[in-house]
């Protein structure tokens, strides 16, 4: 049974590998409830238990810190391979920044991107993120694999994963005593298909949209990550998944470390013909993530939702 946390967000249980056999009575009730959270909230704290062990998360946040406090220079040198909104390396507010790895779940690409800030190696840094993005690679393809299975298209699901590229993003909020706002990050839906967040440290500040309206803060205990539908997941199901409403608060003397595995659908996305009849007709048009992003920040105005997924290919019925 899926629990909630104090304030209305959909906890799921992850944590015991003999329950996630596909097909098995538990996957399926599982199943059930990651898709009343998705079409109820868009997101669901994912308990994952010892996935990711006590000890990699305390050199994470070791090897996160030293990696940040490198000069803005170096962070700027970062490139990725695609074209992302705003660069691998930027911040959004006064207490923001974000540095983008490609690839992370690829040991390699994890070596290359240390390689360009330790040349002479920084093992704990190229473990802990490759440990990372794999268990949050691995929740997401178990998560995604659900919901196709849910809306009957899981024959599609294999080409979905294939097609699929990721970064992880390190993101970190610093939040001194003379900082008058207390924005992290503006009201946004993420851009992508799926996201998953690790907060590093315990301290928290990620509020999400319910149905009704409402802020309510996230609290995901250490041992758990957090999952956000995007608005591609959006476009894809045909709106019965909506993207979830989300920002970041930081109060004063405030320090917040999280990685944010971000997930993309290449190439043409739309909405598989199983999902769509009479009742159901198709709410948007074939999209392609590229341009979307291009089209995201040309309407950018000063934060906040400005261009949705609806103003770029929704179809009015
Ligand atoms: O810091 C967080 O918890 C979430 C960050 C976020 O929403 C984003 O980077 O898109
Ligand atoms: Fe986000």
């Amino acid at each position: 049974m899926c629990k909630e946390s104090e304030n209305g967000i959909p906890v799921i249980d992850f944590s015991k590998e003999e329950e996630l056999k596909p097909g098995s009575s538990s996957w399926l009730g599982i199943r059930e409830d990651v898709i009343r959270a998705l079409e109820g909230t868009g997101c669901f704290i994912a308990l994952v238990g010892d996935k990711v062990p006590q000890e990699i998360r305390s050199t994470m946040l070791e090897a996160f810190k030293e990696l940040m406090d490198f000069p803005r220079e170096a962070k700027m040198k970062v490139k990725s391979k695609n074209k992302k909104t705003l660069g691998a390396y930027h911040n959004t507010t006064q207490i923001h920044e974000s540095l983008a790895m490609d690839d992370a779940a690829d040991a390699v690409e994890c070596q290359k991107f240390s390689n360009l800030f330790w040349p002479n190696g920084n093992e704990n840094f190229t473990r802990s993120s490759n440990e990372y993005a794999t268990q949050m690679m691995n929740l997401d393809w178990i998560v995604t694999r659900m919901i196709f299975e849910s809306y009957g298209v899981d024959k599609y699901h294999d080409t979905h994963i294939n097609t699929n590229t990721h970064h992880m993003s390190f993101l970190k909020y610093d939040r001194s005593e003379e900082i008058e706002t207390d924005v992290g990050v503006f009201i946004h839906t993420d851009k992508n298909f799926t996201t998953v967040l690790h907060q590093v440290n315990d301290s928290h500040g990620l509020e999400v949209q319910t149905k009704n309206g409402d802020w309510v803060l996230c609290q995901p205990p250490p041992s758990s990550f957090t999952f956000i539908a995007g608005d591609i997941l959006q476009v894809w199901s045909n709106d019965k998944i909506q993207a979830c409403k989300h920002r970041v608060t930081i109060s004063k003397d405030t320090r917040r470390f999280v990685l944010a595995l971000f997930l993309f659908k290449s190439g043409k996305c739309q909405t598989p013909q199983e999902l769509i009849d009479e009742e159901h007709p198709v709410r948007y048009k074939p999209i392609y993530q590229s341009e979307y992003f291009a089209a995201v920040m040309n309407n950018a105005i000063n934060g906040g939702i400005s261009y949705t997924v609806k103003d770029h290919c929704g179809i009015t019925v």
